[in-house]
C-alpha cells in the first residue's frame, strides 16, 4: 500500500465510523498512550540469566526455534528490534532470574536493586518504564510449594526473597519517576487430591501478609490467580477466589491472566466484577490452547472482548496491560510483534465502539438494535485505521513487518 492509499483509507473509514458518532482521532490518541508491558521473556523461553536452565515449576516453555536469547545483550538487542517494528507507548516488564548478575550466582534471597541498575538505565534510555516480578520458579528450592509452604525455611527464603523483590521494584520505581508494577505468581499446589488445602491457603495468606507489611512508595503489588500448573494440576494454592478474597479485602491489584481460566469460561466477564473491588487491574494477555498453553497472543474474541469490558467499564486507566507468553515454536521476534498488534488492535477497536449508541439501545430495550449494532461493528474498516496508526507512528503498515522480521532472522538470529 502506498501513504496515500492508507491516507485515502483512513479518510473512508474516518467518515464511515464519525456515521456512529465515533471519533477515530480520538481513539487513536488513546491507543498512542495507553502502555503496553512487553514480557522479556518470549525472547528467550523465561530462561533467563540465574543459571540458564529450561523454565520450570509450573510453566515450561515448548519448541525449538533457532535464535534464542541466550545473555543479556542479545535480548536487549531482540526488543530493539521489535520496538522499532511497533507504534505506541511500552514498558519492559523483567523476572528477578533477568537481573545483571555479572556471571557470579546470587541467590534469591540475595537478590539487591544493584543487579537492575543496568536494565534501569536500558529502559530509560529507551523512554520506558519496567514493571517486575518475584520468581518462585526454576529453583531446586521451588519444589511444588513455596510461599504456602507448611517448611519454615523453605518458606521464609521465598518470603525473603519476595520482600527483597518489592524493594528493586521500589528503586525501579523511584527511578524511573513512575510507580513499577510488581507480580507475585507462585505456582504453589499439588499434582493430586489434596486434604490440607485450608492449610495452606491460610500459610499463603500470612506469608503474604508479612511480605506486604512493608510500605513502598514508588511500587504497585499485584496478585496473580491461577487455575492450575504442570503437575500441579490438582490443587493451586492462590486460586481465584483466593486472591480475589484477599485482593479486595487488602486493596491490592489483582492480576488477571487470561490463559488461567476454565477453557470455556468468558475471561473478560471478570473484569467488571473484580473492578467493583480491587483497586486496578494488571492483564496478562495469552492465548489459552485447551490448557495454559501460553500461544501468541491473537486478535481473537477473548482479546477482544477484554479490551471491550475495560472500555465499557470506563476503566483503562485501572488497567495496566502486559503480555504474557513464550511460543519457542516460531520466530521469537516475530511472536512479539503479532501479540502486541493483536493487542493494539483489540484496544483500538474497543475504543472505536460505538459505546453511547449501543447503551441507549439497551436503556430503551431494544436488544435486536443493540445485538445488530454488535454485530455491525465487527466489520467496521479496523484495519484502516489500525493501518494509519502504524504509518503515523513511522513503523511498517500491515504484513509489512514480515520482510524485517525475516532479514533480522538472517542476519542476527540465525547466527546464534
Ligand atoms: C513467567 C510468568 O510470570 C508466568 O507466565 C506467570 O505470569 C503465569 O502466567 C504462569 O502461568
Ligand atoms: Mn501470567
Amino acid at each position: 500500500m502506498t501513504t496515500k492509499q492508507i491516507q485515502q483509507n483512513y479518510e473512508i473509514a474516518r467518515e464511515r465510523y464519525a456515521a456512529l458518532g465515533v471519533d477515530t482521532d480520538k481513539a487513536l490518541e488513546t491507543l498512542q498512550h495507553t502502555p503496553i508491558s512487553l514480557h522479556c521473556w518470549q525472547a528467550d523461553d523465561v530462561v533467563g540469566f540465574e543459571r540458564g536452565e529450561a523454565a520450570s515449576g509450573g510453566i515450561q516453555a515448548t519448541g525449538n526455534y533457532p535464535g534464542r536469547a541466550r545473555n543479556i545483550d542479545e535480548l536487549r538487542q531482540d526488543v530493539d528490534k521489535v520496538l522499532s517494528l511497533l507504534g505506541g507507548t511500552f514498558r519492559f516488564n523483567l523476572h528477578e532470574t533477568y537481573g545483571e548478575f555479572g556471571g557470579k550466582f546470587v541467590d534469591r534471597d540475595q537478590v539487591e536493586p544493584k543487579y537492575f541498575e543496568g536494565w534501569i538505565q536500558w529502559a530509560k534510555e529507551r523512554h520506558m518504564s519496567l514493571d517486575f516480578n518475584s520468581t518462585s520458579f526454576s529453583h531446586p528450592k521451588s519444589g511444588s510449594l513455596t510461599l504456602a509452604n507448611p517448611d519454615k525455611e523453605i518458606r521464609d527464603f521465598w518470603i525473603e526473597h519476595t520482600k527483597r523483590c518489592r524493594r528493586i521494584a521500589d528503586a525501579m520505581g523511584k527511578a524511573q519517576g513512575d510507580p513499577c508494577i510488581m507480580n507475585i505468581w507462585i505456582h504453589d499446589g499439588s499434582k493430586d487430591l489434596t486434604v490440607e488445602k485450608y492449610r495452606y491457603r491460610e500459610i499463603l495468606k500470612n506469608s503474604l501478609d508479612d511480605i506486604l507489611a512493608e510500605k513502598l512508595p514508588n511500587m504497585k503489588d499485584c496478585l496473580e490467580a491461577k487455575l492450575f500448573g504442570i503437575g500441579l494440576e490438582a490443587y493451586t494454592v492462590g486460586s481465584h477466589d483466593f486472591y480475589a478474597g484477599y485482593c479486595s479485602k487488602n486493596n491490592v491489584i489483582y492480576t488477571l491472566d487470561t490463559g488461567h481460566y476454565e477453557p470455556t469460561e468468558n475471561v473478560s466477564d471478570a473484569v467488571s466484577s473484580l473492578l467493583l473491588f480491587v483497586p486496578e487491574l494488571m492483564l496478562h494477555v495469552s492465548r489459552p490452547m485447551h490448557w495454559d498453553s501460553d500461544h501468541v497472543t491473537l486478535f481473537d474474541d477473548n482479546t477482544r472482548n477484554l479490551f471491550a469490558e475495560l472500555v465499557r467499564a470506563n476503566a483503562l486507566d485501572r488497567a495496566h496491560i502486559g503480555l504474557d507468553y513464550f511460543d519457542a515454536s516460531i520466530n521469537r521476534i516475530g511472536a512479539y510483534i503479532i501479540g502486541v498488534r493483536a493487542a493494539q488492535k483489540s484496544l483500538l477497536q474497543a475504543l472505536l465502539e460505538p459505546l453511547p449508541k449501543l447503551r441507549q439501545y439497551e436503556d430503551e430495550g431494544r436488544f435486536f438494535e443493540r445485538l445488530a449494532l454488535l454485530e455491525e461493528e465487527k466489520t467496521l474498516p479496523l484495519g484502516a485505521v489500525y493501518d494509519y496508526y502504524n504509518l503515523k507512528n513511522n513503523v511498517p503498515v500491515a504484513e509489512d513487518y514480515l520482510a524485517d522480521v525475516e532479514q533480522y532472522e538472517k542476519d542476527v538470529l540465525s547466527k546464534r
